[in-house]
C-alpha cells in the first residue's frame, strides 16, 4: 500500500522569502509531479471564474493516480495544466524536476515529449491510417525511417492493432481508436501518461479492456498514469491513489482502498456509493427493533469490512468462536479494489452485551473495520 503523502525526491528551501524546490539527484527519484499552490482563472466577457483554487499534489513515479469529481468541478482544467495546454494563472507544475510554468516555448515543447497524453475523443488525424496516426510524433523527432517503422510495429504490438495498420479511424471501434490514441500518446516514451476522460466514450466492456491495457502497460513501462473521471468504477478498476476534486479543490486524497473504506467527505460518499454493490436490506434490522429490550440486548449487528489478507484469513471465526457468543452471517459481498480483495460480512452476534461488546473489540484489535449497526 502507497503512502497518502509519497517520498519526495526533490528538495525544498527557502532564500530571501522565495521558495525553490529542485530535484534531489540522491534520491531515487521517486517523484515526478509537484503541482504547487496552482490556480486558474478564466477570464470571460471580463468576469473571472476560478476553476482550480489551491491545489498541492505530488505524483509518484509509477503510480496510476485518478482525480474524480462532478461536471465543472475542475478536471480538464487540472489534468490540461499538468502539460500546460492550460496555463495556470499562479503556482508551479513541476514534473521530471522541472518547473513547466517557467520554460521558454521551445523548452516546453521538449518538456511535453516526456507527457503523453489520450483524450475522450480520441482525436486522430481522420485522413491519415492507423500507422500515420502513430509515426506522427516520431517524425516530428527527425529519426530515421527504419527506426520510425520500428517503434510504430512495436507500439501497434503493444496496443494489439498489428492487423489494423492500413486501415482508417474511421473503420475502427471506439475502443480501438482509442488503443491507437494510447499507441501515439506511447511513440516518445513519455514518463507521464494523462488520460482525459479516456474511457467515457465507450461502452462497459470496452472501457474495461481499454483499463487492462491501461493497467499493463503502467506495470510494463512503470509509466505514470494521471486520469481523470467522473466514474468510481474506473478509478476502484486501476488507480493507487485518488484526489477527489469539488470546486476548484482537492478535498479528499489517500490510497483509493482507503478512501473507499473510509469516506470523509459526503462527495466521496456518494462517489463510493455509485459502485456499492453492497445492498444490506435495512429492513432486516426491523426485526431487532421490535424485540422486547431485554432480549434485544442480547443481539448486536455488525457490519464488518476486509481488505487483502485478512479476507480470506480466518481470523474473524477465530475470534468469534472464542468467545461465549454465537453468531450468523445476515450478508455478504467479496469484491476488489484494484488487485486488492475487498470483503464486507453483516454479522448478528448473540449473547451478553458485555461479551458482544468484547467481540468487537477483538475484532478491531485484529485490523478489521466493524462498525456496529444496531
Ligand atoms: N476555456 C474555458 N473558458 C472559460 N471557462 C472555462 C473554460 N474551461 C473551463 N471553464 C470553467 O472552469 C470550471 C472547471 O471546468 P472544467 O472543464 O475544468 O471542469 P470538469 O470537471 O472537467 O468538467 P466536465 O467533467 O464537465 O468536463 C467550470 O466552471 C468551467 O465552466
Amino acid at each position: 500500500m502507497r503512502d497518502a503523502n509519497p517520498p519526495c525526491a526533490f528538495v525544498s528551501f527557502t532564500v530571501e522569502g522565495h521558495f525553490f524546490i529542485i530535484p534531489d539527484h540522491n534520491e531515487g527519484g521517486t517523484t515526478v509531479i509537484i503541482l504547487q499552490n496552482l490556480r486558474k482563472d478564466y477570464i470571460v466577457d471580463k468576469k473571472s471564474i476560478t476553476a482550480l483554487k489551491k491545489i498541492d499534489l505530488t505524483i509518484e513515479r509509477g503510480e496510476i493516480f485518478g482525480i474524480i469529481g462532478h461536471s465543472g468541478a475542475g478536471k480538464s482544467t487540472l489534468i490540461r495544466c499538468i502539460n500546460l495546454l492550460e496555463k495556470p494563472t499562479s503556482g508551479s507544475v513541476i514534473v521530471n524536476g522541472q518547473d513547466l510554468t517557467q520554460l521558454t516555448s521551445s523548452e516546453l515543447q521538449t518538456a511535453r515529449r516526456e507527457i503523453g497524453m489520450i483524450f475522450q475523443h480520441f482525436n486522430l488525424l481522420s485522413s491519415a491510417t492507423i500507422y500515420e496516426n502513430i509515426a506522427f510524433p516520431l517524425r516530428l523527432t527527425k529519426r530515421s525511417k527504419s527506426d520510425v517503422d520500428k517503434k510504430v510495429r512495436e507500439l501497434l504490438d503493444l496496443v494489439g492493432l498489428t492487423d489494423h495498420a492500413k486501415k482508417y479511424p474511421a473503420q475502427l471501434s471506439g475502443g480501438q481508436k482509442q488503443r491507437v490514441g494510447i499507441a501515439r500518446a506511447l511513440a516518445n516514451d513519455p514518463k507521464v501518461l494523462l488520460c482525459d476522460e479516456a474511457t467515457s466514450a465507450l461502452d462497459p466492456m470496452t472501457t474495461q479492456s481499454i483499463l487492462k491495457l491501461l493497467g499493463d502497460i503502467n506495470k510494463k513501462l512503470h509509466l505514470t498514469i494521471v486520469l481523470i473521471t467522473h466514474e468510481m468504477h474506473v478509478i476502484r478498476e486501476i488507480c493507487d491513489r485518488v484526489g477527489v476534486i469539488d470546486d476548484g479543490e482537492i478535498v479528499e486524497l489517500g490510497p483509493v482502498a482507503d478512501v473507499f473504506l473510509n469516506p470523509k467527505q459526503r462527495i466521496t460518499e456518494e462517489f463510493v456509493e455509485q459502485v456499492s454493490d453492497f445492498d444490506f436490506p435495512l429492513e432486516l434490522l426491523e426485526q431487532y427493533r421490535v424485540m422486547p429490550e431485554s432480549e434485544r440486548n442480547r443481539h448486536q449487528v455488525v457490519q464488518v469490512s476486509f481488505l487483502g489478507d485478512t479476507t480470506f484469513q480466518p481470523v474473524m471465526f477465530q475470534v468469534l468462536q472464542s468467545l461465549p457468543v454465537q453468531f450468523n452471517i445476515l450478508h455478504g459481498t467479496i469484491n476488489r479494489i484494484k488487485d486488492t480483495p475487498f470483503g464486507r460480512l453483516v454479522l448478528e452476534i448473540t449473547g451478553e452485551p458485555a461479551d458482544a461488546r468484547d467481540a468487537v473489540q477483538q475484532l478491531r484489535a485484529r485490523g478489521l473495520q466493524v462498525e456496529v449497526l444496531l
